[in-house]
This record gives C-alpha cells, structure tokens and sequence, in this order.
C-alpha cells in the first residue's frame, strides 16, 4: 500500500479506536480502552473493554475488536490500534497477546497510541515470541 494511503488508514484506525475507547465500560478499573483493527478487506472494525461485577469476565478492548471482525465475517489482518487516555503507553496483556497471535501474522504491526498523539509499535512477533497457534495443533 502506497505511504500515504498506509497514513491514511491509520489515522481512520484512530479515530475508530477512539470511538470506541468512549463506549468503554470500565467502572471498576476506570481504565478505558479502545481498539480498531484493519482487516485483510481493508474494513476496520473496533472493540472497548467490557468489564463486570465479577471482575475475572472482563473482556479487553483488544479480543472484542477481534471478535466483533469475526461476528463481521472477516477473520484476517492487516493490522491492529489501540488507544487510551494514559500518559504511560500501556501494552496488550498476555491474554490480547495470545488472541493476537491467533489472527494476526507474526510480522502485523499492533499499535498503542494516546491522547496526546505519543505511539509505540511492535510486530505480533516482538509481543509473544514462539506463540503457541493453529501450526502447533498439526
Ligand atoms: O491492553 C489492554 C489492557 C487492559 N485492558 C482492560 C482490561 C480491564 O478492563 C482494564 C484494566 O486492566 O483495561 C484492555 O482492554 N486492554
Ligand atoms: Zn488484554
């Protein structure tokens, strides 16, 4: 995809994953999240966080993204966003990592940005080297 077309679809990332980061539920952490993924279509879908009273069903904003793509029919990416108010970057937790490295190839990119326009990038690879996946299962 052409730079300015890539600077393009992650600015619409953004904004998704901000949209969404405004429909989070998240009264017990009070730390609200947002995601939006591209999908291999070039659709973008989001997630939030959803967390509840019994506080181990949370739900991170990341794996209700990705499953919000597979309720759309779309099971492939091409790469994943996600935004918080938080002036330390935050990383997906263990369980995101796994989910991630379900749908995404090792070489995606997956993105944390926040309010204040600060990012950190890495490939799924750097977040869950030697991932356990669908290849194991042969
Ligand atoms: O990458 C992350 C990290 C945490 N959370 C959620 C889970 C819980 O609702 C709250 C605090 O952990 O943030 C996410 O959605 N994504
Ligand atoms: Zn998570």
């Amino acid at each position: 995809m052409p730079k300015v077309q890539q600077t393009l679809k992650i600015s619409a990332l953004k904004l998704a994953a901000k949209k969404a980061y405004n429909n989070a539920y998240a009264p017990y952490s009070n730390f609200f999240v947002g995601a939006a993924a591209l999908t291999k279509a070039g659709n973008i879908v989001s997630g939030c966080n959803v967390e509840n009273a019994s506080y181990g069903l949370t739900v991170c904003a990341e794996r209700n993204c990705i499953a919000q793509a597979i309720i759309n029919g779309e099971q492939e990416f091409q790469t994943l966003v996600i935004y918080t108010e938080q002036e330390k970057l935050t990383p997906p937790c263990g369980a995101c990592r796994q989910v991630i490295a379900e749908f995404l190839e090792q070489s995606a990119v997956v993105t944390v940005v926040n309010h204040l326009e600060q990012q950190i990038s890495w490939t799924v690879k750097q977040l869950l080297p030697d991932a356990f996946t669908p290849k194991d299962l042969v």
